[in-house]
């Protein structure tokens, strides 16, 4: 299955700078995938160009390009998709990881604050699908990828972005159906509220990785190469019998509620280190 991905095949990742993303366009890289990362701050993206092109062989035209987008500004969705097919010819995977909110109780949030947040966890997703469709995978197929958040009991203190996320589940199911025919797969990836980044852990004005933690069965938090290693899954051809799914990367943190049974603390479930007993440890190394 790793052949398909040797075939130079084109991933957009937005959000790819930083956190889960960067270790999606990582391992994309690593698999032999060009990559386009797109996201709004401009000096992050070409931070990251740098830092990844180091670890890959250097290239004409190079494998790794940034793309300023919004993704809830429709031209700037049209442009990345336009910049990627005229650098690289086609686009395989998409995968929507940018995205975010704030901590807020839903009694305060404001019709701005909500409107931020649909319209770019919801929105903006939509429109990311619906310019791949109609710019390339609508006559070429592909694999989309959307991140998700894990939302199935509520999210308290993020109604917004639990309301989003559910939506963009949702459409998942219906795009993978209309497009079957198509030859597009789309899937979901349910992160946990777990996902240790710094860039994630800024977001929040009190350090709610560490709330978490104790509520998981793992008794640990996971590691964005951990949610990027059902990503490159989904989008391989290992998952061509997969469409309309969501996988959830949360330690069975969904599934936890302390009523009749508590997990001890414990250390048996250790995250995978890309480098594990490899001399090259700074070279990435593919979990696939
Ligand atoms: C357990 C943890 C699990 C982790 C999960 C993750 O997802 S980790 C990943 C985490 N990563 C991310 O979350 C990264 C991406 N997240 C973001 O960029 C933002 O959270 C965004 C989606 C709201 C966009 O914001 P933006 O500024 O570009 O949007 P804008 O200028 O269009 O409208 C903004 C309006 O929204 C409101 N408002 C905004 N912030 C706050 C707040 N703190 N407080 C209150 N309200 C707030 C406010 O009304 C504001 O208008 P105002 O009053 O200023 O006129
Ligand atoms: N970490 C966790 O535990 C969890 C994360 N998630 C989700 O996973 C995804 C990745 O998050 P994570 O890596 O942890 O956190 P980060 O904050 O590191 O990543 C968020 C990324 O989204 C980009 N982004 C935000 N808004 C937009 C926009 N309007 N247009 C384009 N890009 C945007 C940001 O870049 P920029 O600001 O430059 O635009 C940033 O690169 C997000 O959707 C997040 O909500 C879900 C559940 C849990």
């Amino acid at each position: 299955c790793l052949e398909e991905y040797r075939e130079f095949s084109v991933a957009v990742v937005t959000g790819g700078a930083t956190g889960i993303g960067h270790a999606v366009t990582q391992e994309l890289l690593y698999l032999g995938c060009n990559v386009v990362i797109a996201s709004r701050k401009e000096e992050q993206l070409k931070q990251a160009v740098t830092e990844l092109k180091g670890e890959i062989e250097e290239t004409s035209p190079p494998r790794l390009m940034h793309v300023p987008c919004n993704i809830r500004q429709e031209l700037q969705v049209k442009h990345l998709f336009e910049e990627t097919l005229k650098q690289y010819g086609k686009l395989d995977y998409l995968v929507n990881n940018g995205g975010g909110q704030f901590l807020c109780q839903a009694a305060d949030i404001s019709k701005k604050g909500w409107n931020a947040v649909i319209e770019t966890n919801l929105t903006g997703i939509f429109l990311m699908c619906q310019e791949a469709h109609k710019q390339w995978m609508g006559e070429h197929g592909g694999v989309i990828v959307n991140m998700l958040m894990d939302m199935d009991r509520g999210v308290p203190m993020m109604a917004h972005s639990g309301a989003a996320r559910a939506g963009v589940e949702n459409l998942t199911k219906s795009f993978a159906v209309e497009w079957a025919h198509h030859g597009i797969r789309v899937n979901a990836v349910a992160p946990g509220n777990s996902i240790y980044s710094e860039t994630a852990a800024k977001n929040y004005p009190i350090d709610v990785f560490e709330r978490v933690k104790p509520h998981l069965p793992a008794k640990r938090l996971g590691t964005p190469e951990e949610v990027s290693a059902a990503v490159c899954f989904l989008l391989s051809p290992a998952a061509s019998y997969i469409t309309g799914e969501t996988v959830h990367v949360d330690g069975g943190g969904r599934l936890y509620s302390p009523l009749f049974w508590t997990v001890p603390d414990h250390k048996m479930l250790q995250p995978f280190h890309s480098n594990q007993g490899v001399e090259e440890a700074t070279k990435p190394k593919s979990k696939l």
